[in-house]
């Protein structure tokens, strides 16, 4: 269903001031540096606290309604917060929290139990999710005898047994090591392609027949994997607020802040196009890529990979003046360490980062504390003009797809490790 999030929350000297809307069957995926406000505003989605002013709204059903600072609740009337229990939200953290006493088939059973379904039919359908996650025969084991991956697929199967109006989803795949990470990460992508091929479950004959609309589904992650493979569209919360949303190739195929640059491996840095050839940075840095340019006075986003970067020793140079080419800097290495292809460099007072192959550090004998050039190849350098504000881009309906192949097999015998 449409989820219309406005929400100011003030935590201490945090404040979060956010509004989006995730549409029917889409998949937002919510980054953001540690401490941006995520889970901040999941709980409040979630019903686990109460805004300091906003309204969530759900399938046009008002779920949360704080019109100034008062309490939710107040006499008035005017302010309302629907329990976290009535709000047919389905959240799912890092920890599976399974009831330990209960098995697996048990365990997802229980959340259908208690939206007033009947015993052996509850049963029935947890078995059918169990099925679903890959773990039929692992269905009467109780989560102790299971692996961290096994848990958390069975509180995947919890989570969507219950056919929630929005799924919640706050780094499910963080306390998963890799493989079991990325096997989560192909289930829920297939079971959520199923749940968003709208009237799925009632079709199957499994579903409560009360849920023929696809979910909307917010995804926290500091994966970038999980963006590409889950997600429709994502948001970059900064500092409680969303500093660029759009869809995921914009957004980090042509990141517009250094959080998103970052996450997807590039350096970014902000500029002005001063002639048809050049552009300047505000620290004076000037870049002539082989691309054509926006137009004169556009402000724009420089950014390039560090691979790009070549460093070289001062005391080399020769005829070591201020360098007065574009696409060359000085700079002073900071730091030198692993990178994913070599040894990445960062420099002092300077969010660029370089990497280069050992080989060519160790001819110049270069350490931290040196002063560099650091010259950029011009065709390594991309350049567009910056995103001002955050644009206004719609929630939209996804196109119900439902994976041809299963990557996870189902039934008895063909449960994963
Ligand atoms: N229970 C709380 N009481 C007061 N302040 C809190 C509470 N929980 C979180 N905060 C503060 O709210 C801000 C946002 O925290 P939140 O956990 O929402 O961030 P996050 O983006 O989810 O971070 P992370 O990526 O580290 O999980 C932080 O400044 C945090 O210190």
């Amino acid at each position: 269903m449409m989820v219309d999030v406005d929400l100011l929350v003030h935590r201490g000297p945090f404040t979060l001031d956010v509004s989006v809307s995730v549409a029917p069957g889409e998949t937002l995926a919510l980054l953001g540096p540690n401490g941006s406000g995520k889970s901040t505003m999941l709980a409040a989605i979630a019903g686990l606290l109460t805004p300091d002013r906003g309204t969530i709204v759900v399938g046009g059903k008002v779920l949360t309604q704080v019109s100034d600072a008062s309490d939710a609740s107040d006499a008035s009337g005017r302010n309302s917060q629907v329990p976290a229990h009535r709000r047919r939200i389905g959240l799912l953290g890092q920890d599976p929290l399974l009831f330990p006493h209960l098995s697996a088939l048990e365990n997802v059973a229980f959340g259908l139990r208690s939206q007033g379904i009947t015993a052996s039919l509850a049963r029935a359908r947890a078995r059918q999710w169990i099925e679903d996650v890959g773990l039929a025969s692992f269905a009467d084991r109780r989560p102790a005898e299971l692996s961290g991956g096994q848990q958390q697929r069975i509180a995947i199967a919890r989570v969507l047994a219950t056919e929630p109006d929005v799924l919640l989803f706050d780094e499910p795949m963080a306390a998963l090591d890799v493989q079991n990470a990325s096997l989560v990460r192909t289930l829920l992508r297939e079971r959520l392609a199923e749940r968003h091929a709208a009237r799925h479950a009632t079709a199957a004959g499994r579903g409560t027949g009360r849920s023929s609309v696809a979910p909307a589904t917010i995804v926290v992650t500091h994966n970038v994997v999980d963006a590409l493979v889950l997600a429709d569209r994502v948001a970059i919360l900064d500092r409680g607020r969303i500093i660029d949303i759009g869809v995921v190739a914009r957004v980090l195929g042509q990141p517009a802040n250094l959080f998103a640059a970052t996450l997807v491996g590039l350096n970014l840095i902000e500029g002005i196009v001063e002639t048809p050839e050049l552009v300047r940075t505000p620290d004076g840095r000037r870049f002539s890529p082989e691309n054509r340019l926006p137009p004169v006075g556009t402000e724009v986003s420089v950014v390039f990979p560090p691979s790009a970067v070549t460093v070289s020793s001062v005391r080399a140079a020769t005829g070591a003046t201020a360098p007065a080419m574009p696409n060359s800097w000085r700079a002073t290495l900071e730091l030198l360490e692993p990178g994913v292809n070599g040894i990445r460099l960062t420099f002092c007072n300077d969010t660029v980062a370089a990497e280069a192959p050992p080989t060519q550090l160790l001819a110049q004998q270069l350490s931290a504390g040196d002063d560099v050039t650091a010259s950029i190849d011009p065709a390594a350098v991309t350049v567009y003009p910056r995103q001002s504000a955050v644009p206004k881009v719609p929630a939209v309906p996804k196109v119900p797809a439902v994976p041809k192949v299963p990557a996870v097999p189902k039934g008895p015998g063909k449960a994963l490790p």
